[in-house]
């Protein structure tokens, strides 16, 4: 059967409405019919063909970004796209440039850090792109330690160098700048200030800064169509105006004036862009998975029955490395979709003056941006290998998704130090049960300590790792036990942040832990609201069940040694899961189709939604330079010579 055949038959034999789950997914109609229609708009204009992409050089790939973003914006313009549309559009281009941190984190940290009066001064601006801005926060030698940054903005400063920002490079004319503030003669820590770098004439670097592209990044393509650049400050003036000043203002005379805030809002950016990036976890990931399914139903190997050898999605070790997969791209939408929630509830508090949810929206948006990411890398390269072969091939979309993903676990905060803010956050929640604090928001298990303490997993037979409340406990209970555990040993040592340093690599485990469970609540927390559609439901529960059995799989060494479950129960767990992928499998195919991503956007071969893989593969081996003439350039110079040699050296 032909692989157009395969995914045909496939589709038919879903159980589910996809048209339904496809709202889902985008989190309602009108969404979903956004994203629809600028997906097409999109993949219907040649104007941003993508898949030439690995035959250009930096220069070329870079020049070829400006000219989509260009032509992005005049269409965005042209149409009188909302901020809505603008974003999908942007999101389906699907290259990376310095649009995204123009939009991503210079529009957002204004917004969050101005004054009504700053606001009035820059917003229309950077609206209306003219100016361009980016984030300049990493130095060379600090990324992740933001409080010692050694860049000074005072009424004398110091040289320094930034590393880093993306859309710095070569094209944006401002940039938000941290730097630690200095007023008569004190140090008032890390603040930000928009500094302009370059003419808005044309385009000339302003005297006093050096500027320039840091060089190429992982991958060939890839994310070097950014421009992460490398900036010099020499002694720079700026009005003091460009301080941003909602939270705390410098005076005339140079007096600070902090407003009554807690200081970390100066980061409110970086909780904000974390967010973002859990949702687009899930984007990375479904891709990868709806690329490797597809192709695992066209796939052929072995097992040859009437003449037809078995399609791979049909071998169980397929299926349990794929479909968990597919359930972590589902589970990480629906996490983000809480998180979104999170995050405007605790903007809405802040607004007011209530700043009691902020830790826990920093340790949430922290923490989770860590897991989706690091699954997320790992996941992509799973599908790689999962395509066998072709997979390796750039036009399967697999290397290029991965290479322009990676830095993902490394930008916006190292996934390392981002659970250690976790760990933090979970220590502290510990200690203050003693004195009597009730936890809340995500930690509110907690506040069940001792029954978590003490109680044993009701797991009998294999169906009971479906019941909700069953897999749900076992999550708070690893957890509960794994903090509890870290904080007991913390508190042998008599130097708090020694013991920290000390034992950091289980604080690390339990941040993940707690982070998994959070996962884990909000899938079942979703499934308890109101799903329409013809079997939707069934599926996503059965996704749900997958992911926090797989979990449980990967990490029972914790849930072992934490007594959470039994060995028993977890062969038991492993029962049920094999039988949750042999019902997943007929709906694999339509899993993956409510992603509802076109051909353009998947950019793979593999991929396609027709499934017409190999001539397709055959066809593009052709267009590639090397095959321009049978005989290549160098055959003159190298090759013949050799073999001249070689036939003089056999005839010795
Ligand atoms: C672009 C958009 C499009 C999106 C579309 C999809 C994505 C695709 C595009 C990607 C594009 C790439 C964009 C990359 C752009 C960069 O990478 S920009 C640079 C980002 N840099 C970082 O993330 C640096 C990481 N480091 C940090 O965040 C902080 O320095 C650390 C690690 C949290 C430590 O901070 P510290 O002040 O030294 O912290 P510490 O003493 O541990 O904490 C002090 C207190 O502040 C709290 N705190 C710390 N941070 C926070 C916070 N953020 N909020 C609230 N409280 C906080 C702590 O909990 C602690 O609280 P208490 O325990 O005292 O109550
Ligand atoms: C593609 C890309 C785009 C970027 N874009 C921007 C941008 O637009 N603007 C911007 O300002 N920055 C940007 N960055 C920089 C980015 O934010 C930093 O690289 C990131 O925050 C990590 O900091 P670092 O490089 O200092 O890593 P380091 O902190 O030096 O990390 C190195 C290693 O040390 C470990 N480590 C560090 N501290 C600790 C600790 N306390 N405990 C245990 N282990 C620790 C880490 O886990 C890691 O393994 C970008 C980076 C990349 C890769």
């Amino acid at each position: 059967m032909e692989g157009v055949d395969h995914l045909a038959h496939e589709r038919n034999r879903s159980q589910f409405d996809v048209n339904d789950m496809k709202i889902v997914w985008a989190g309602s109609r009108e969404a979903f019919e956004v994203s629809d229609r600028m997906s097409r708009l999109v993949a219907n204009d040649p104007a941003f063909r993508k898949d030439n992409r690995v035959h250009l050089t930096r220069k070329e790939l870079f020049k070829n970004t400006l000219r989509k973003a260009a032509y992005a914006w005049k269409k965005i313009i042209e149409l009188k796209l909302s901020e809505e549309e603008a974003g999908r559009l942007r999101f389906f281009v699907d290259e990376p440039a310095y649009t995204d941190l123009h939009w991503g984190m210079f529009v957002p940290f204004l917004k969050g850090q101005g004054t009504e009066e700053q606001l009035q001064k820059w917003l229309p601006l950077a609206y209306k792109m003219q100016i361009i801005g980016c984030y300049a926060q990493t130095e060379l030698g600090h990324g992740s330690n933001v409080q010692w940054l050694e860049t000074t903005a005072t009424f004398d400063p110091k040289t320094d160098e930034f590393w880093w920002p993306g859309g710095l490079g070569k094209v944006s004319t401002h940039a938000v700048v941290f730097a630690r503030l200095i007023t008569n003669g004190r140090d008032y820590g890390v603040h930000g200030f928009i500094v302009q770098i370059r003419s808005l004439d044309d385009h000339s670097v302003l005297p006093g800064i050096t500027i320039g592209d840091i060089g190429v990044k992982f991958g060939n393509g890839a994310y070097n169509t950014m421009d992460n650049g490398v900036m010099h400050f020499d002694h720079i003036r700026i009005p003091r105006n460009q301080l941003l000043m909602r939270f705390s203002q410098v005076t005339r005379e140079g007096k600070y004036v902090q407003s009554d805030v807690p200081r970390q809002l100066v980061y409110g950016t970086m909780v904000y862009v974390r967010k973002t990036i859990v949702i687009d976890a899930s984007n990375a990931l479904s891709r990868a998975v709806c690329i490797a399914t597809r192709y695992s139903a066209v796939r052929r190997q072995f097992g040859s029955q009437d003449g037809v050898e078995t399609q791979v999605i049909n071998y169980k070790t397929q299926q349990s490395r794929l479909f968990p997969l597919l359930a972590s791209a589902y589970a990480f939408r629906f996490v983000g979709e809480w998180l979104q929630w999170l995050y405007t509830d605790v903007t809405q508090r802040l607004a007011a003056n209530d700043f009691s949810t902020l830790p826990e929206a920093h340790a949430c948006t922290a923490g989770l941006k860590s897991i989706t990411t690091a699954a997320t890398a790992d996941g992509i390269e799973e599908c790689r290998k999962l395509c066998g072969g072709h997979g390796y091939l750039c036009s399967s979309g697999l290397p290029e998704l991965f290479a322009v993903y990676v830095p993902a676990c490394t930008y916006e905060g190292d996934n390392v130090v981002l659970l250690l803010q976790v760990a933090r956050f979970l220590v502290k929640t510990v200690s203050q049960l003693v004195s009597g604090k009730k936890p809340v928001g995500t930690t509110a298990y907690m506040g069940r300590l001792q029954h978590l303490m003490e109680s044993t997993c009701k797991v009998q037979k294999a169906e009971d790792w479906l019941n909700p409340s069953i897999v749900l406990e076992a999550f708070e209970v690893r957890s509960a036990r794994m903090s509890v555990e870290c904080a007991k040993r913390l508190s042998q040592f008599t130097n708090q942040e020694e013991g920290f340093h000390e034992l950091s690599p289980s604080l690390v485990e339990a941040a993940v832990a707690h982070c998994q469970l959070i996962i884990v609540a909000k899938f079942i927390e979703k499934l308890q609201g109101d799903i329409p559609g013809n079997g939707v439901k069934d599926q996503l529960q059965k996704l749900c069940s997958i992911y926090a059995l797989f979990t449980l799989h990967k990490h029972l060494g914790d849930f072992l040694s934490t007594s959470t479950i039994t060995p028993k129960q977890a062969s038991l767990a492993d029962d049920q899961l094999r039988s949750l992928y042999a019902q997943v499998r007929p709906n694999a195919v339509a899993l993956v189709d409510a992603f509802n991503y076109t051909d353009h956007y998947l950019g793979s071969i593999l991929g396609r939604y027709d499934g017409n893989v190999y001539p397709n593969l055959y066809d593009e081996a052709w267009k590639d330079p090397m095959n321009d003439t049978a005989v290549p350039d160098g055959y003159h110079e190298y090759i013949k010579p050799l073999l001249k040699q070689q036939l003089r050296n056999s005839r010795l």
